[in-house]
């Protein structure tokens, strides 16, 4: 029986056990066993932790941006070199498989050095004044205290992607991971100090968000709040940010359509659209939520298409063979019974999957099989309700102007998927789908150097690349006059 880690608060360079004296479980999505205990963190303890994180910024911010960067870089070269270590931690606690999260390991650094890369960026406007002898400064300057909160399907990954800009910016930073899978980003507090990052510049503090969440994003000193995870708890931050009007910037839920046109690649289309849905159990923000193929090549695509989803291995994601690992938690697991049984009852078919799988080595965990339903309708529950899992709709469509209406029919709008060769049905679907993020030709997957933004209520502000950057900075605008 391996030994459970207890892990405790990291609030200003230092590990503490909360006044709370209480811990939660963190469990193994693939074997229901306790993996690690994580601190039930207090009210009082967030205000510690923003205090700290308020004091350190004061310094932080008059090093140099490049001197910033340079600790930043050795943190990223320290996950780098603890990527295994770091990768079996989330695959313990989140149930990817080992060889994704060992990808995550290392994007987590890359995002971190992409916000390195912008230390020697952060640049401002000189303007004439229409005043004699008089100029205008507009400088960029940081906001002060950032509050992260991170959701469960990359959780490392989400820290570096906002930990990176934020402090690069001249922010210190408070982060609250998910209560389903913290112990990866906790393990920041000990890289941070190793490579000499100031105490108080990264605080990471664990709880329920409803307690921990809320007291940090209500705090005064809390000077903005970014945060990835689903649209209910995204517009309830807003609403309490509102109070201080703190900045916010959301990356929520998604329903992303993935659209198959006639003169489509439909090998290609079917490899992304496979890898598009059941990578990572189907929990990725950008995922193939439900699928229109044109009715000319659908019989020919949905037979490729099945095959390929049939000869998918699940099981032990520490395996390499294995192609899926189990949802998060029981909760998510029922979420995923109770579509399925409502697209049968609505009148759709289950072409395959739709259960847990059988055999001893399925009893525990939270396991459920790569499901695709067809004879599904545009009105039914599937289409419009995020899965965030292995569960993909299909529907057929005859002509551009109906798939179009049927991909914008949707309160979301992150991110879209499209296959075609037609340059002029590209154009089109650029023009008319109403999504921050649309692939042409290739399943999902940001770039660092793109922009991660979603419409409707997917978020607001985005993420990434220069624009996601500028979110972490304020503008200051200076009139100076002298002397003729
Ligand atoms: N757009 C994007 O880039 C991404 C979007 N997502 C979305 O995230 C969702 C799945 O992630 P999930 O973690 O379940 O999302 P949740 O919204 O349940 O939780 C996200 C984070 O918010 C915290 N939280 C919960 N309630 C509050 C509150 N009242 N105040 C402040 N913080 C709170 C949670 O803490 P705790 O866990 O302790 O409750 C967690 O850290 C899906 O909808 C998915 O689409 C996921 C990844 C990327
Ligand atoms: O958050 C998500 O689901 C995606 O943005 C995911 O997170 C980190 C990876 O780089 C993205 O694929």
């Amino acid at each position: 029986m391996t030994k459970i880690k207890d892990y405790q608060l990291f609030i200003n360079g230092a590990w503490r056990t909360s006044t709370s004296g209480e811990t939660i479980d963190i469990v193994s999505p693939s074997t229901e066993e306790v993996v690690a205990r994580i601190q039930n963190g207090t009210a009082e303890e967030a205000n510690e932790a923003l205090e700290a994180a308020d004091k350190a910024q004061k310094e932080w911010k008059k090093l140099p941006a490049r001197k910033r960067a340079e600790l930043l870089y050795k943190l990223a070269d320290e996950i780098d070199a603890n990527n295994e270590y770091l990768a079996t931690l989330l695959t313990k606690e989140q149930g990817k498989l080992l060889k994704v999260a060992r990808f995550e390991v290392s994007v987590t650094a890359s995002f971190i050095r992409y916000a390195c890369e912008g230390a020697r960026r952060i640049e401002g406007d000189i303007i004439p004044s229409d005043n004699p002898n008089e100029q205008i400064w507009i400088q960029k300057v940081p906001r002060g205290v950032v509050v992260a909160i991170t959701a469960w399907n990359f959780p490392l990954a989400l820290a570096g992607r906002k930990l990176g800009p934020a402090l690069v910016a001249g922010n210190t930073i408070v982060i609250k991971p998910t209560s389903e899978t913290p112990l990866a980003t906790l393990e920041l507090g000990t890289l941070a100090n190793k490579v000499g990052i100031p105490a108080g510049v990264i605080n990471i503090l664990t709880g329920p968000g409803r307690v921990m969440g809320n007291a940090l994003v209500e705090n005064p000193i809390t000077k903005m709040v970014t945060m990835t995870g689903s649209t209910p708890v995204g517009q309830q931050i807003a609403r309490l940010a509102a109070n201080n009007l703190t900045h916010v910037q959301l990356e929520l839920g998604g329903k992303a359509p993935f659209i198959v046109f006639e003169d489509a690649d439909i090998d290609a289309a079917v490899e992304a659209a496979l890898h598009s849905r059941f990578d990572n159990c189907g929990q990725v923000c950008t995922c193939n939520e439900r699928m229109y193929v044109h009715e000319g090549i659908y019989d020919v695509f949905m037979e490729k298409f099945i095959a390929k989803v049939k000869t998918l291995k699940v099981g032990d994601p520490m395996l390499e063979e294995t192609d899926m690992g189990p949802k998060v938690n029981g909760s998510e697991l029922k979420h995923m019974e109770h579509l399925v049984a409502v697209s049968i009852e609505e009148g759709a078919t289950v072409a395959t999957g739709g259960k847990r799988p059988e055999g001893a080595q399925f009893e525990k965990g939270f396991w459920f099989e790569p499901t695709v339903l067809t004879n599904v309708t545009q009105d039914m529950t599937i289409v419009h309700e995020e899965s965030f899992g292995p569960i993909l709709p299909v529907l057929k469509f005859s002509s551009f102007e109906e798939v179009i209406g049927y991909a914008n029919d949707c309160e979301y709008g992150l991110a879209a998927m499209v296959f075609t060769n037609d340059m002029n049905t590209i154009m089109k679907c650029n023009d008319e789908l109403e999504y921050g993020e649309i692939y042409v030709n290739r399943g999902h997957g940001e770039q660092h150097q793109g922009f991660h933004n979603g419409y409707k209520l997917s978020g607001s502000g985005g993420e990434d690349g220069k624009y996601g950057f500028e979110q972490y900075l304020e503008k200051k605008t200076f009139y100076i006059k002298h002397k003729a």
